[in-house]
């Protein structure tokens, strides 16, 4: 397949040599000197397919590129080159979006692998979206989507289903790609408010002089170039729920009138003193410690308190590692679906460690596009380690040997073994019969009662700690004499514990 490809390099050597390269596979080249250049290009040639771009050049750097890129929606694949031993900025680029890496001097073999995965990909994603099936962010999320496995995220779904329950402000704190909006979602769906609109305003995204309309809405000729009337989030989101991600970035006059919207459920269009009622939920979301905003006088004391009223907190990935392994056959089981692949694909159990091993500083998200690329990308049946270039590049150790293996950890390997069978025979594993899982629903989809789950919990750590009582009772956060009489309730014998529960 002929190509479009953007090269971006203040040098004029390296152009020339990529130039050949690119060439050489039959492919057209563009020529870029800095990164402004890259985006006028871009601009003017739709058609361009693949971005091959130097991260150090004057102007207009290689992420300030990517950034760009980000804000004005270009979509389309960038491989980073980076000299030897840049793996900060190459992890600063992958969690801007670039696609992959090279490293200087890129050999043109290596470099025509990149850019055939590169337009594989960019095919891939552009049926995707033409059917529509990546579409995460709209449509109907439950809890139940919510892959989880770590007490941390048990709690956040526990409090999620809480929130659900009324209308109360929730806030939600954590990281970009945690997961916030999905949670988001979950909650409208499993309140009263299910079926009615959700809207979503990424505040830190809206230029500032446009906030106040877009949240508000405008009347016809309120500013220059208000050419129509404009209903504005509020309105849009009446009788369902609000979503204001990154709600630390509103500008502080803004955070006025969002006040008095919260306060009295009122809203002022712009261009207009009339004043309308409006009826809608907020969830507001934050990857900023906004009591730090409010200390610095950035935020609003008032407006914090009032949108705080139900805090949850989702964890980085990294402190969560629990989950990694679910979200990986999730996303291998839904990706490998969606690519129509006669049989789902599986993984090793050396690539599921190295996937617990890393510690996604781009969260959910990172590695979410990591398990989608490398099931587009997939050449076998089962991804294994050389499936995930980019990450076994970031963790140079885990290729040399096994210290990382080791660090790990029993309790990760062991996560990851339960992961290597077929992901086919996953639906029967997610039933009770799987034995590190405590369901929490009863047959009739009821809640189940705290003493049988508390049961099955300590009969479990019977059994997986081989009847250690001190490290049972420790693990579980009670005293050996509670643990005792508990035993004693549920009639388990404590001289022979592992017998009593087998
Ligand atoms: N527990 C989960 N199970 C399955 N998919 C998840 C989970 N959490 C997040 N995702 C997926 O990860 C991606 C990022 O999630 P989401 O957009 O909700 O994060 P976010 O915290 O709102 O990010 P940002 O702050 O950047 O907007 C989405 O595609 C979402 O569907």
């Amino acid at each position: 397949m002929t190509a479009q490809i953007l090269i971006v390099d203040d040098d004029p050597v390296q152009r020339r040599l990529l130039k050949a390269a690119v060439e050489r596979d039959g492919h057209h080249s563009h020529m870029a000197e800095n990164g402004r250049q890259g985006l006028e290009i871009l601009k003017a040639h739709a058609g361009i397919d693949v971005v091959v771009l130097d991260l150090m050049m004057p102007e207009m750097d290689g992420l300030a590129f990517l950034d760009a890129l980000a804000v004005m929606h270009i979509d389309v694949p960038v491989i980073v080159q980076t000299g030897q031993g840049g793996i900060e900025t190459v992890v600063n680029a992958m969690r801007a979006g670039a696609f992959d890496f090279v490293v200087k001097p890129v050999s043109p073999e290596r470099l025509g692998t990149a850019i055939a995965n590169a337009l594989k990909l960019g095919h891939e994603q552009g049926e995707a979206r033409s059917r529509g099936s990546r579409g995460r962010r709209s449509g109907t999320v439950s809890f139940s989507d919510i892959a989880s496995a770590s007490p941390d995220m048990i709690r956040v779904i526990d409090l999620g289903r809480r929130a659900a329950q009324s209308t109360i402000p929730v806030m939600l704190e954590g990281e970009s790609g945690v997961g916030k909006e999905m949670v988001a979602r979950a909650i409208q769906s499993a309140s009263e408010r299910s079926g009615k609109p959700f809207v979503t305003v990424n505040c830190g995204a809206i230029p500032e002089n446009l906030v106040e309309s877009i949240l508000f809405g405008h009347e016809k000729g309120a500013f220059t170039g208000a050419t129509e009337k404009h209903a504005g989030k509020f309105m849009e989101a009446d009788g369902g729920t609000l979503f204001l991600d990154e709600v630390g970035d509103l500008p502080l006059d803004i955070q006025v009138k969002l006040l008095r919207a919260v306060q009295q459920g009122e809203i002022e269009t712009v261009g207009s003193s009339r004043v309308q009622k409006v009826n809608v939920r907020l969830i507001s979301a934050t990857n900023k410690n906004l009591i730090e905003e409010v200390k610095a006088g950035r935020f609003r004391e008032d407006l914090y308190y009032r949108l705080n009223v139900f805090p949850i907190t989702i964890p980085a990935l990294r402190r969560r590692k629990e989950d990694i392994p679910n979200l990986v056959r999730v996303f291998l089981h839904r990706f490998s679906t969606e690519q129509r692949l006669g049989a789902p694909l599986t993984i090793s159990a050396g690539a599921m460690a190295l996937l617990t091993a890393f510690d996604w500083p781009g969260n959910i998200r990172q590695l979410e596009n990591t398990i989608y690329r490398a099931v587009v990308l997939a050449q076998g049946s089962e991804l294994t380690e050389t499936d995930f270039p980019q990450i076994l590049g970031q963790l140079p150790d885990f290729a040399a040997g096994s210290a990382v293996r080791r660090e790990i950890g029993e309790k990760h390997l062991r996560l990851v073994e339960s992961l290597t069978a077929p992901v086919e025979s996953l639906a029967a594993e997610e039933g009770p019969s799987r034995e590190d899982m405590i369901a929490s629903v009863d047959d009739s989809g009821e809640i189940r009662k705290l003493a049988e789950v508390e049961e099955e919990l300590i009969r479990f750590a019977l059994k997986f700690y081989g009847g250690q009582m001190s490290r049972v009772a420790r693990r579980l956060g009670i005293g050996r004499s509670t643990l005792y009489r508990k035993l004693k309730d549920y009639g388990i014998d404590p001289d022979n514990p592992v017998q009593s529960v087998a």
